[in-house]
């Protein structure tokens, strides 16, 4: 599949930063949006209906996957997140830039359908600082920290299939990264397209 707009997926073992750096992002570019996914998990701490996720039931959850609603979904920590079709794809039909921060599964899924989507795989910049974070969080019970410390070494291992991968050390310096990937491809795939306006707002020329 091939649209006008930019899609950029974010993935990354739990706890490496994901969120808070496309939080980061987007309040820097507003020309992008992110993509609330869908989940069978129950909120956690704040989050809110709509916000941070779609939360609906195992159940409604399938019913959604055998209908063909999302462009990919997978099973992550023993529950189900999924990326819709109608929340996206009207985006990027009209030209707007996507972001999913979602697991290695479902950005291994989305690079099969939009051969142009940029993959993206977060690193924290260690082991203990990654158990440290989920643990400072302070939303995650102690067994599930657990669970994901031990998926994110399968998780880790995939980060060989992204286009880039970004340290998340110091976060002023993995959110500059990321703005610099994402203009980076908007410029390669407006040339790409050869569209010629879409290069010059890239660029911020008039
Ligand atoms: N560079 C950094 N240095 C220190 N702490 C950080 C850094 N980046 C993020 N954090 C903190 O680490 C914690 C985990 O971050 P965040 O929730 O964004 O991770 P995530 O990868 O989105 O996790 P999940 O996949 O579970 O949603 C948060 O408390 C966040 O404030
Ligand atoms: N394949 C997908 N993975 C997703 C999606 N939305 C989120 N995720 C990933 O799940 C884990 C856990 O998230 P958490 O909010 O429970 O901590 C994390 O790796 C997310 O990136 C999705 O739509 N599809």
């Amino acid at each position: 599949m091939e649209y006008p707009g930019n899609l950029f997926v974010v993935a990354a073992p739990s706890g490496a930063g994901k969120s808070s750096l496309v939080k980061a992002l987007l309040e820097l570019d507003a020309r992008l949006a992110v993509s609330i996914s869908h989940t069978s998990r129950a909120p956690r701490g704040q989050e809110q209906h709509g916000r941070e996720y779609w939360f609906i039931t195992p159940e409604e959850f399938r019913a959604m996957a055998e209908r063909g609603d999302f462009f990919e979904w997978a099973e992550v920590h023993g529950n189900l997140y999924g990326t819709s079709r109608a929340g996206i794809e009207s985006r990027l039909q009209g030209g707007e830039d996507v972001v999913l921060e979602i697991d290695f599964q479902g950005a291994l899924q989305i690079k099969q359908l939009f051969a142009h989507a940029v993959l993206i795989f977060i690193l924290p910049p260690s082991w203990d600082e990654l158990r440290l974070r989920l643990a400072r969080r302070g939303d995650t019970e102690p067994e599930v920290i657990a669970k994901r410390m031990n998926n994110a070494r399968l998780e880790v291992a995939q980060a060989q299939h992204f286009d880039y991968i970004v340290v998340n050390a110091v976060f002023d310096t993995a959110v500059f990264d990321l703005k610099t990937i994402v203009h980076a491809q908007r410029l390669k795939y407006a040339a790409q397209r050869r569209n010629r306006s879409a290069v010059f707002q890239a660029l911020d020329l008039p």
